[in-house]
């Protein structure tokens, strides 16, 4: 069977990795240097990084030069980035592809452009992929703040524009240590062939060993943050345990 990808995640927010609760801005907590955070998961094992520009996704401004070095820093060192975060248009996009990472993630383009998402998922294939964001069933842009509709709908609509894969993400679980919303998972799914990755609320080793079992079902990976800034386990421990 194949195995879970882990995705240690790096959000960065006025040029520090931070963590946040529910995605609200605010609700920071630092944990310094993106680039030594990025490297400390790339010495523990790493094959992923899920990298976030929170600054462009909230509109407060943008960290693209730094982000750009730890993703550039990554793919030397053979790790692949999801990028992530205000990237929303050719320029945006542009700019992320050129930092050489193995895939972006959109999020507010796929509710707010979407005759242009349909456009770059045709152009770029499985380098794109779509965070589904969502409170309940219903999605949510602009930094988590705007209702963006009805998280069926929209990923019927992507699955016929030929989307690669999808990052859900049920904000009530974000940075909260909670546990991951495993029903959401099952019915993302249900709903499409296409690969998804999990993310918000891992708190355990049991968590990612629920969602590995997921894999059958199409879940392909896992983002985990808050848990191992908390080091409620080491991300050695946590590739073990998804590989066993
Ligand atoms: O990751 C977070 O904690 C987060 C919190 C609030 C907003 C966005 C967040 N993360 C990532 O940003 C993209 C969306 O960015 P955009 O809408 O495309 O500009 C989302 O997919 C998350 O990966």
């Amino acid at each position: 069977m194949a195995k879970l990808e882990l995705l240690p995640a790096v959000d960065v927010r006025d040029g520090q990795a931070v963590r946040l609760v529910h995605g609200e801005s605010g609700t920071e907590t630092s944990y310094g240097s993106p680039l030594e955070a990025a490297l400390a998961w790339q010495r523990s094992g790493a094959e992923w990084l899920h990298l976030v520009d929170l600054d462009a996704a909230f509109g407060t401004g943008d960290n693209r030069a730094l982000i750009a070095e730890v993703a550039e820093r990554m793919t030397e060192l053979h790790i692949k980035v999801e990028l992530s975060g205000g990237i929303r248009d050719d320029d945006t996009l542009a700019a992320a592809l050129a930092t050489g990472c193995t895939r972006v993630n959109l999020g507010t383009a796929a509710l707010e452009t979407p005759e242009w998402v349909a456009e770059v998922i045709s152009r770029h294939g499985d380098k794109i992929a779509v965070g589904l964001d969502v409170r309940g069933t219903t999605l949510r842009g602009r930094g988590w703040t705007r209702d963006g509709g009805d998280l069926y709908e929209t990923l019927e609509r992507l699955d016929k524009e030929g989307c690669a894969r999808y990052v859900v993400t049920d904000i009530a679980k974000d940075g909260t240590l909670q546990g991951p919303n495993l029903e959401l998972l099952k019915n993302v799914c249900e709903a499409t062939s296409r690969p998804v990755v999990a993310s918000g609320g891992v708190s355990s080793l049991d968590d990612l060993r629920a969602i590995a079992d997921l894999v059958p079902l199409g879940v392909e990976g896992s983002i985990v943050g808050k848990a191992l800034y908390a080091k409620a386990f080491t991300l050695e421990e946590a590739l073990a345990a998804v590989s066993a």
